[in-house]
């Protein structure tokens, strides 16, 4: 059984909040780049670009990064490969970059992302937005923006749903065997 944690409303208002402490963290807005995380980080990067566009009449750029290929607990250990991040024209290097997510879980696929963006240039800091932190780190990472904590048993699963490709913004729990459904 599904059980809504999250609902249209909550999400947005999380993201909106998650945009006012970007704009306070980096004292405004300039130099920064939001890097999203296939699949839905991509999109949830995306409405924050748009609320700071609102609030700062500035354009961050986006890019879009996949690193389902790299995690390190596939059975074929690929190296990340800055190849992995599309989208972005300009330079990261010097760049405050915010990293988007929309769980934070095991922090492996973070730990990858990371790779991947080393691998382009030497940003200026890496911070880390994730709409859901689920609690059940294996490596030491932590989420500067967090939407919300929700403290999870190992066998459940936290499944985001966003308008974008899911026709509806929600946050729920579900078992793990209805999240192979
Ligand atoms: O902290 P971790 O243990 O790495 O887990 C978090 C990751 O898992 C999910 O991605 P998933 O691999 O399910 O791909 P998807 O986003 O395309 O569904 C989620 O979107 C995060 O990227
Ligand atoms: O619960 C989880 C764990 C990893 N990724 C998800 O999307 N949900």
């Amino acid at each position: 059984m599904a059980k809504e944690v999250v609902d249209a409303m909550a999400m947005q208002r999380a993201l909106t909040r998650i945009t006012y402490e970007i704009i306070e963290r980096n004292r405004g807005i300039s130099n920064l780049v939001l890097i999203g995380v296939k699949t839905r980080g991509v999109f949830l990067a995306h409405r924050i670009a748009t609320r700071l566009h609102q609030l700062e009449d500035t354009v961050v750029p986006v890019g879009e990064l996949d690193v389902s290929e790299y995690r390190d607990d596939v059975s074929v250990n690929i190296p990340v490969s800055k190849d992995a991040i599309s989208n972005l024209t300009a330079p990261i290097t010097d760049k405050k970059v915010v990293l988007v997510d929309d769980v934070l879980y095991t922090g492996r696929t973070i730990r990858a992302a990371m790779d991947a963006i080393m691998d382009l240039g030497r940003p200026n800091s890496i911070n880390l937005a994730v709409l859901v932190d689920r609690g059940h780190r294996e490596l030491p990472i932590r989420a500067d923006f967090v939407g919300k904590n929700i403290p999870t048993a190992q066998n459940e699963h936290i499944r985001v749903s966003v308008e974008e490709v899911d026709q509806r913004d929600s946050v729920e729990i579900v078992t793990a065997d209805e999240a192979t459904k």
